[in-house]
């Protein structure tokens, strides 16, 4: 049992009812999983008020409340602590609760729209093959060293994030790589942690139903380098407009990142094959078996912060040449009739644009491009438009299907998608509301030599419609018709 007293440590406190020197079991944020002598931490949420749900914490067995606001009758026995912002309690009580695990050894968190996830498991994959025990926290799943666990979310809540640096700590990992999302810093998720260093990644459209407009998005991504300790280096893609202005706050050392401007860390791109690229850095030639100049700059990044972190540069650009891309982000299978199939996550129209380019770039003679694309529901609206824009603007055929409608009506949101496509485009457009019948109808029209980019869902495993996830993933989707079309 810990102290509560100890706990609230750092915490900015309005008013206390009550005594603060009392045991306590656990920290709970959801009222259904209080426990006798749990603190629950009362979140006033986007869609729901945590705040409703206090005296159902009580009569499960809670004995410490924090909120932000009293509108409820105070209880016999009961500890209540207001404060400002409970998000931002949650996540310093947390990183307390922990013994602050993120203190005692690196931990370094990537931001920015495009490009999280893959500078994070680079990251991971590049320590490991240098010999290091390493933990990853990323949208696609959890490490400890080599344990994998199930990742739920983007940048999880402080308790998960606490609670997997601890277990870091005591399995001996030694550095640790996890992704920052924009919801994670506007929900404080990640306040109370100490970073050893953040990287910029780029900034584009996304996230506008959450954050309402771009500069307050942007503004989001800035507090993460606003509040890193000065001890920490901030490293940020100089090449990015918004690059500079992430940093001009920060207290951090500041280090850049670029293709084209000059930087403190620069690489040049010599070669592009749709096997690898070869680039150059500092004058020396590496070759990599990633494709697309947004994973050069990805790589760019990874070989900053390992020479930051202190590992060797020749032994960082030996390893960079061994590394494979990551699950869902250009993974690519090529069918028996020579047919290439790319799944990849792109899910915004940035990223879509990036990897229809970065396929176009890469093409060499006549093949054909077909797009297979869909756009989530409950998600911001603005991006299906534009989606379908750049799909059918920049393929030779675009096949518009569902994505993960959630709890929206599928084929509205086609509807929606097919208001961006320009006249001239109109005939290269199909549209499929079922996504497996949508990935045969595209194998089915690709001939030898053609590619087909599968594009939004990358590593997921599932498809929700209607609030219902059922078994469903892209790469296994397209491999079961390649194997299909062979037998017949
Ligand atoms: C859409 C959204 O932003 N939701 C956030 C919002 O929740 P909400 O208001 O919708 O409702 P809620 O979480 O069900 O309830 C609010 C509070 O009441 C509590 N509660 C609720 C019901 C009950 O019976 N008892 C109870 O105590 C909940 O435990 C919670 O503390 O406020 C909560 C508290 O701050 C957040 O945890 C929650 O993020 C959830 C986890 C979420 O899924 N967010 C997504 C959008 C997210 O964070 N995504 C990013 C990545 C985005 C990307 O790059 O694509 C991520 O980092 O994963
Ligand atoms: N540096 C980059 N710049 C632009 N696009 C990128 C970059 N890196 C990856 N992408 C594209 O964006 C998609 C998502 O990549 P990744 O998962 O690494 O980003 P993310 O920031 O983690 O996104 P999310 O938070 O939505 O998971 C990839 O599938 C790829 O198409």
């Amino acid at each position: 049992m810990k102290n509560l007293k100890d706990i609230l440590y750092k915490v900015s406190i309005n008013q206390v009812f009550g005594s603060t020197d009392v045991a306590i079991n656990q920290l709970v944020f959801d009222s259904r999983k209080v426990k006798k002598n749990d603190v629950f931490i009362a979140q006033k949420g986007v869609n729901v008020d945590g705040h409703l749900y206090v005296d159902k914490a009580i009569s499960l067995g809670a004995t410490v409340i924090i909120c932000e606001k009293i509108s409820f009758d105070k209880q016999e026995g009961i500890t209540y602590i207001r404060v400002n912002d409970s998000n931002a309690a949650l996540a310093i009580m947390a990183a307390n609760f922990y013994d602050n695990p993120s203190a005692k050894f690196p931990v370094v968190g990537v931001t920015g729209t495009n490009g999280k996830t893959t500078i994070a498991s680079l990251l991971y994959q590049l320590f490991n093959k240098a010999g290091y025990k390493v933990g990853l926290l990323s949208t696609v799943k959890i490490l400890v060293d080599e344990t994998e666990y199930k990742a739920t979310h983007t940048t999880p809540d402080s308790i998960t994030i606490n609670h997997y640096l601890d277990l870091m700590l005591e399995e001996g990992v030694e550095y640790c790589f996890m992704e920052v999302s924009s919801h994670g810093i506007h929900q404080k998720r990640t306040e109370g942690l100490t970073f050893t260093g953040g990287i910029f990644t780029n900034l584009s459209h996304d996230h506008l139903d959450y954050h309402k407009t771009f500069s307050e998005y942007r503004d989001v991504k800035k507090e993460f380098f606003d509040n890193l300790p000065k001890s920490a280096f901030a490293l940020t893609n100089i090449d990015d407009k918004n690059g500079n202005y992430m940093l001009q706050n920060t207290q951090a050392k500041k280090y850049s990142y670029a293709l084209k401007t000059v930087a403190d860390f620069k690489a040049k791109i010599l070669e592009k094959q749709i096997s690898g690229t070869l680039i150059s850095i500092d004058g020396i030639e590496v070759w990599t078996k990633l494709i697309g100049v947004f994973n050069i700059y990805n790589l760019t990044a990874i070989i900053a912060t390992a020479e930051l972190l202190g590992l060797e540069k020749f032994e960082i650009l030996r390893i960079v040449s061994e590394l494979e891309s990551v699950s869902g982000r250009f993974q690519y299978t090529i069918s028996d009739d020579g047919v290439t199939a790319i799944v990849d996550y792109a899910h915004t129209p940035d990223a879509l644009k990036n990897v229809l380019e970065t396929i176009n770039d890469i093409r060499t003679g006549n093949e054909q491009v077909i797009t297979v694309v869909g756009c989530g529901g409950d998600r911001d609206k603005t991006k299906r438009p534009k989606m379908a824009h750049i799909a059918s603007h920049l393929s030779n055929q675009a096949i518009f299907t569902s994505d993960n409608p959630r709890t929206e009506e599928p084929q509205s949101i086609l509807d929606e998608m097919e208001l961006g496509v320009s006249p001239e485009n109109y005939k290269k457009t199909l549209t499929v509301l079922d996504r497996r019948q949508a990935i045969k109808t595209a194998c089915k029209l690709a001939v030898n030599g053609d590619i087909i980019l599968i594009a939004g869902k990358g590593h997921e495993s599932y498809q929700e419609i209607n609030g219902v996830r059922s078994h469903f993933n892209d790469l296994e989707e397209v491999s079961n018709c390649f194997n299909q079309l062979k037998n017949k």
